[in-house]
């Protein structure tokens, strides 16, 4: 045969599960996109066309439908755990299964003033607004022996509008660039992060807390870095998850670095300085692209270079 089959993966891709639990009339909301690839056996479907191995997509996606009435989505995590070992230790010539997931976070409305107490005491019991607006992301893969969770987020936009300096670079006949020494250092943080649970006999982690708390590190490095440059912020921002949450072992950051530029307004005989009330202009592109891992002492990277760009 003059060709073979290479890496090859199947599934449905992009099922938008949606679960309300109700508790009384105060109702909880789950909003997930999940996607599954799996793969094994599957060199006679590619060559002669025998199905004989193959779990149609189409039951794949009702597994998860299924799974998310049966079973419940504690967390993308452990709902994408759930899915990965069923399709693993079910079918026979599936050894691989690699679940996606993105989390839309939505939060309560709060309730409009109905007598006479503060506007936005109470919260609503059932009616949600879209909170933010990043996503939460996870993949989680299954061999049959070893778990490999990989979470994070992205398109968190963050802002710092001063904190920020940029000078000292390299400057060769093409350099134009003016030095800031007070700048607007803003991104839309893509994170994910790597977690050391590997083995179903060790201790899982708390998915739901271990993301808030991976978030909360992640701002607060970002708000707290007097920044020389993104790519010392993007340090910190890892760094300081790592060295705060012991089930992280790597995390890996694509940061755009989204230009304001101060508007030249001395051709009408204004200045325009900080820290006056400045005027930018927000650039859209091109823009600065600014990517690393940051990595537990020790450890072998893990997380593919190109994720964060998912
Ligand atoms: O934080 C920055 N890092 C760079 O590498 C860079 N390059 C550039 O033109 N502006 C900036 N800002």
């Amino acid at each position: 045969m003059p060709t073979i089959l290479g890496q090859n993966q199947y599934g449905k891709a992009e099922n938008r599960v949606v679960k309300i639990v109700r508790d009384g009339d105060t109702h909880h909301i789950k909003d997930l996109n999940v996607s599954v690839a799996l793969s094994g056996d599957m060199e006679e479907v590619h060559y002669s066309g025998s199905n004989a191995n193959v779990l149609p997509t189409d039951t794949t996606k009702n597994t998860v439908y299924a799974f998310a009435k049966e079973h419940g989505i504690e967390s993308a995590e452990q709902f994408g755990i759930h899915l990965a070992r069923h399709f693993v230790t079910s079918q026979e010539p599936i050894h691989r299964a690699r679940i996606r997931i993105e989390e839309y976070a939505w939060e309560r409305i709060a309730a409009p003033d109905a007598d006479s107490g503060p506007v936005g005491a109470e919260e609503t019991k059932h009616s949600f607004v879209r909170k933010g607006q990043e996503t939460r992301v996870s993949q989680i893969t299954f061999d049959g022996g070893k778990w490999e969770i990989i979470s994070g987020l992205k398109d968190l936009t963050v802002l710092n509008s001063t904190n920020s300096e940029f000078w000292g670079y390299v400057k060769d006949e093409y350099t134009t660039l003016r030095e800031a020494y007070d700048r607007i250092l803003a991104t839309d943080v893509s994170a994910r992060w790597r977690y050391n649970w590997t083995d179903d006999t060790a201790p899982m982690p708390d998915w739901e807390n271990s993301y808030e708390q991976a978030r909360t590190h992640l701002l607060h490095a970002f708000a707290q870095t007097y920044s020389l440059s993104l790519q010392q912020t993007l340090y910190q921002m890892g760094s300081r998850i790592i060295e705060s949450r012991g089930e992280i072992d790597e995390i890996r950051f694509s940061l755009p670095n989204n230009h304001h530029f101060l508007v030249d307004l001395e051709p009408f005989g204004v200045k325009n300085e900080t820290p006056d009330g400045a005027v930018y202009f927000a650039a859209d592109r091109p823009y600065g692209l600014i990517e690393a891992t940051v990595l537990r002492d020790g450890v072998e990277p893990r997380i593919p270079l190109d994720m964060t760009n998912l």
